[in-house]
């Protein structure tokens, strides 16, 4: 048993990435303590707002078969999950059939961030103990992860996590197509939706660092992280690569839709108040993501339209494949044919 443990230990802190360390900790779980359900919930850190995903979850479908879930937004969050998230205590209900209920806050600096749910027939105390063990084991390997994830200052996405999250989601795309989830209906909707990648850069930053100063320019690139928070989809992927530089992921959608989203988004920075600065702009190149591009060319389409963006007077969002179709610039394709010959 106690080398069976060390290896389970092993084996949670030797991923990379929190997605993986989340399949770590529920296959331990099953392994250890058998359950019927076991789920990993997370508060998505929205400004202003609770809003919870389904993160990953196990469910016992057989005698010993077992299905997984999903990653989904939970509309209405059981009143169990949300004092859990509240009061950062265990919460566990019972119900009259002997299926058991817990709820185990997961705490990032010692600030609930998410929940592990357990359904049993009720846990023996070493199978309690056990579980909080390998509960607190994510909970510091997690704020490991985390801290190499994410950017100091603003808490979005880092660079050094773009190719994997970018991978992860065209992954997920194909997977839908080859499992051929789409009805007649939503078929026909899914033609036309596609998902797209947008670098966002502000307009005369070094302006603001000049004038008001460093802190100033900080407090700038705070402020808009915020906004982006609270404006794009909680499951929307939103990176800061660098200096006053972000790029946003969106999943399917229209080239209508995120064309108004974005310029909804342009318009919200016009009309914000930042410290100091009278006026803010950004600009923004947009390219389609298809699952069979690699990150690195959906990157170099969008950069392309955005310093045409940047050429042609700022504060505008330009789509890639307009301007390779009205020839206003290269494709990469011809770029690199023109490279080779
Ligand atoms: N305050 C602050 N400034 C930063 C940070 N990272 C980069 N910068 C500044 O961002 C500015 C970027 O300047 P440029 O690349 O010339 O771009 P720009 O002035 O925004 O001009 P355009 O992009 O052409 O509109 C420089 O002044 C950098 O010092 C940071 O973390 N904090």
């Amino acid at each position: 048993m106690q080398e069976e443990l060390l290896n389970s230990v092993i084996k949670i802190t030797k991923n990379r990435d929190i997605d993986s360390l989340e399949y770590s900790l529920i296959s331990t779980i099953q392994e250890f303590i058998g359950c019927d359900e076991i789920s990993v919930f997370k508060d998505l850190q929205v400004p202003g707002e609770l809003t919870v995903e389904l993160s990953l979850s196990l469910k016992l479908i057989g005698k010993s078969e077992f299905e997984w879930g999903e990653r989904t937004l939970i509309k209405n969050p059981p009143p169990e999950l949300l004092s859990c998230l509240q009061s950062a205590c265990i919460i566990t209900v019972q119900s009259n059939d002997g299926v058991e209920r817990r709820w185990v806050p997961i705490n990032l600096h010692d600030k609930p961030v998410g929940a592990i749910a357990i359904v049993s027939k009720g846990l023996k105390s070493s199978d309690q103990v056990l579980l909080n063990a390998f509960c607190r084991i994510f909970e510091n390997y997690l704020t490991i992860l985390n801290e190499n994830e994410r950017d100091k200052l603003t808490g979005l996405l880092n660079r050094q996590t773009f190719e994997s999250k970018l991978k992860q989601l065209i992954e997920k795309q194909v997977l839908k197509q080859h499992r051929g989830v789409w009805n007649e209906d939503n078929r026909k909707k899914h033609q036309a939706a596609c998902s797209w990648l947008a670098i966002m850069d502000i307009d005369h930053f070094k302006r603001v660092n000049d004038t008001y100063g460093h802190v100033c320019g900080d407090e700038v690139l705070l402020l808009l992280a915020q906004k982006m928070k609270q404006y794009f989809r909680a499951t929307d992927l939103l990176f800061r690569f660098g200096g006053e530089e972000f790029v946003l992921v969106f999943e399917p959608t229209s080239y209508e839709a995120i064309k108004a989203k974005m310029e909804g988004f342009m318009e919200l920075i016009r009309t914000t108040h930042f410290p100091f600065v009278k006026a803010l702009t950004v600009s923004v190149g947009m390219s389609p993501i298809s699952p069979y591009d690699f990150p690195i060319t959906v990157l170099e389409n969008a950069d392309k339209a955005l310093y045409y963006a940047k050429d042609h007077g700022r504060d505008q969002l330009r789509f890639y494949d307009e301007l390779v179709a009205e020839d206003l610039i290269q494709s990469n394709q011809e770029q690199s044919d023109i490279d080779l010959f």
